[in-house]
């Protein structure tokens, strides 16, 4: 079998995949008996895209490809989710000249990931969000486990257009119907809604039948000619990436004068307020009342859960430009928020 015949060649690989394995690594690579290598993303808490992330998984892209692996499964070490897609505190007031590095590396992880000439399949076992989505759809094989975990291109719910290339990355995966439908919604999808979209291939019954089901996937070409599969991809992914390399500064002052909208801002501050750990007032410099609104907005929600429609008292911040400060303790300031669960 070929794969066997490229796996004694690599036999090597599985002790010198250390050195991106160290206890501080968030990806971890092993080379199985067959020689592929699976990339267990574990960066905590839920495997976001900060620009150290970015660069750890460009390193690891290089190690696949540089070693001559013919194959990579892409998966999560965390039980309930794949990727949430990009740090929000990359995103939150940022500055414009680590944005724009933080952008130019997630178009060259982009590339290499699409790009690539070995095989590249996505075991999908948890949420995955907007890029978390992106990541799974640049593979050329996605396996979904079964469960309550979506998938989707939610960036128009947190005030985002998503970078052309992905449009038509999805474009070009699902119908332009439902692409255009799912962007433009923020629409996130179960497993079988997915598969019926064929947004991914199959659903498993667990990450190992996931990794099981990618393998499988990626058995077909045993019986395939390696430099006509890798040239057929080539001709086929080529020109979308091409066409970034021609556009890369016009994508990243797009997307940073998009960042940095204020609507943009409120919604991002809003998520990162959302947690219990970083709402901490303290963070918060000068005196922004909406600023303020929104971040009592995400206390609510951390302490009443269900029943705060959090979402709706961060808009009325901003249609109020924070005149009207909810307090989780004033049932009155907060009564318009609460639902009827
Ligand atoms: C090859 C290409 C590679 C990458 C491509 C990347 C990008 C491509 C560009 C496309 C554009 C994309 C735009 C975006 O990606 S914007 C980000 C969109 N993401 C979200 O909206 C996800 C928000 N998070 C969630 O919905 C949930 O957290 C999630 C479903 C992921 C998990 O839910 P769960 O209930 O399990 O956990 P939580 O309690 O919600 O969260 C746990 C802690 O994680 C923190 N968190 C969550 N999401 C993010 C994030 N995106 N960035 C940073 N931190 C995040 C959350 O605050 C919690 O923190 P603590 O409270 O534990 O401190």
């Amino acid at each position: 079998m070929l794969l066997r015949r490229v796996y004694k060649q690599h036999r090597w690989l599985a002790s010198h995949v250390k050195f991106l394995s160290t206890q501080k690594s968030s990806i971890d690579i092993k080379v199985d008996n067959d020689g592929i290598a699976i990339l267990n993303l574990q960066r905590p808490p839920v495997n976001s895209f900060s620009m150290d992330f970015l660069k750890e998984l460009s390193k690891s892209l290089d190690f696949v490809e540089n070693n001559k692996i013919t194959a990579m499964i892409l998966t999560s070490a965390f039980p309930r989710v794949f990727s949430a897609g990009l740090d929000i505190n990359e995103v939150y007031k940022p500055d414009a000249v680590r944005f724009k590095e933080f952008w130019t590396t997630l178009q060259e992880v982009w590339m290499k990931l699409f790009g690539a000439r070995f095989i590249t399949a996505a075991a999908i076992n948890g949420q995955s969000p907007a890029g978390g989505c992106l990541m799974a759809m640049s593979c050329e094989y996605r396996v979904m486990i079964k469960g309550t975990f979506t998938i989707g291109m939610n960036e128009t719910s947190l005030g985002l257009i998503a970078p052309t290339w992905f449009m038509e990355l999805v474009k070009n995966t699902i119908n332009v119907r439902d692409a255009e439908y799912a962007f433009t919604t923020s629409r996130m999808f179960t497993p079988e809604e997915a598969l019926k979209v064929r947004l991914i291939d199959e659903i498993a019954a667990d990450k190992d039948d996931a990794i099981a089901k990618c393998k499988r996937f990626i058995k077909k070409f045993d019986e395939i000619t390696p430099s006509a599969r890798i040239n057929t991809k080539m001709k086929l992914r080529g020109p979308a990436i091409k066409k970034l390399q021609n556009t890369r500064q016009e994508d990243t002052e797009e997307i940073y004068q998009l960042v940095i909208h204020p609507d943009t801002q409120k919604v991002a501050i809003f998520q990162l307020y959302s947690s219990p750990v970083s709402a901490n007032p303290a963070i918060i410099t000068g005196y922004d009342p909406m600023e303020v609104c929104i971040e009592n907005c995400a206390q609510c929600k951390k302490m009443l859960g269900a029943w705060f429609e959090g979402q709706l008292c961060a808009e009325s911040c901003i249609k109020y430009r924070g005149k009207m400060i909810p307090d989780c303790e004033n049932y009155a300031s907060i009564s318009p928020f609460l639902n009827k669960l």
